[in-house]
């Protein structure tokens, strides 16, 4: 069932240029919708509107060039996140596959980390077209929701009586990745195919940037799905499994799906906020969530495990 509600929405310039009490008032704010909704608007952001505008122009060129362009986009080895994911790849054992592809890159390593990290998921070399134009395009707008979404986890980590840097600290050479998302128009009949079947997301929070022609439902805690329509000038920021983990279940990592009806093509940008693959999720680092319900893990092979679960091309 719909639900008449919707998620909230945040200015955070308020954080962004605020004083002390502003700033920790913007960081009550982003508590609450992390505990309520697990997704809100982040309105403010300071992204530059010509930095998105050029990434998704760079999503729909990518996704206009012939398949053998597309499929050529790949990256080294099978267990990564970057390069070209066809259609069809997330799909869970028993269940239909997303109807999507995309494109995705990461955080870029020199080649002394690139030859230390060789054998660890998630950590290789970018796979580029041949357009330079479409790398700077992608870089760019990396970067800003990189900046962004580390301005979000120190306003998170402010929340939670945390030193403000305790989230990016342990990002020195995160695995976090941008991903640009083609969803063809589906048929109405959701069991005919669905641009992202309801799922979680698997790292600590995702930054998400839409084009117009919305589809994005969250489940509300009662179940029923909320719908998340684009709104002008905002991105959406979403909790993801290991961040309920860390914070011992008081951070609400929601379900959510993409019904894309709209009859267009329809484009997003999401990018996956991740730690560094060894980095340590302990939930007693983290005071005042009770009782720890969870082990002590460590954030790559959380995260790899939610891959083998979800992508055919982990499993193979
Ligand atoms: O395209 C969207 O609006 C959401 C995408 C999403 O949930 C995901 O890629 O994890
Ligand atoms: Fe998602």
């Amino acid at each position: 069932m719909m639900s008449p509600e919707t998620i909230p929405a945040i200015d955070f310039s308020r954080y962004r240029y605020g004083a002390a009490e502003e700033r920790a008032a913007v960081a009550r704010q982003i508590n609450q919708a992390c505990r309520n909704y697990g997704f809100f608007y982040l309105d403010q952001h300071g992204i530059p509107a010509d930095v998105i505008t050029n990434g998704f122009a760079a999503a729909q060129e990518f996704f206009a060039l012939p398949v053998e362009q597309r499929v050529a986009c790949k990256a080294t080895t099978g267990r990564q996140n970057r390069g070209y994911q066809p259609m069809f790849d997330t799909q869970r054992e028993g269940e239909a596959p997303d109807v999507k592809e995309s494109f995705d890159m990461g955080y870029p390593l020199d080649e002394a980390a690139l030859a230390q990290l060789a054998e660890i998921p998630f950590y290789s070399r970018n796979a580029w077209p041949q357009d330079p134009g479409f790398r700077w395009r992608v870089e760019n707008l990396y970067f800003s929701m990189l900046q962004c979404g580390q301005q979000v986890l120190r306003a998170m980590a402010e929340s939670l009586d945390l030193d403000t840097n305790f989230f990016v600290a342990r990002c020195e050479q995160p695995f976090t990745n941008m991903r640009l998302v083609h969803y063809p128009p589906q048929p109405p009949a959701l069991e005919e195919g669905i641009g992202a079947r309801a799922h979680t997301d698997k790292g600590l929070i995702t930054l998400l940037l839409n084009d117009a022609n919305g589809g994005l439902h969250v489940q509300s805690t009662s179940g029923d799905w909320i719908d998340a329509p684009p709104r002008p000038g905002a991105l959406i920021i979403n909790v993801g499994d290991l961040l309920t983990r860390w914070t011992n279940g008081r951070f609400r990592s929601a379900v959510h799906r993409v019904v894309n009806i709209s009859g267009n093509e329809r484009f997003s940008i999401p990018q996956f906020h991740h730690l560094d693959y060894f980095a340590k999720v302990d939930p007693a680092d983290i005071p005042g969530g009770g009782d720890t319900a969870y082990e002590p893990i460590q954030a790559g092979e959380f995260v790899a495990q939610g891959f083998r679960r979800d992508r055919k091309s982990w499993r193979n």
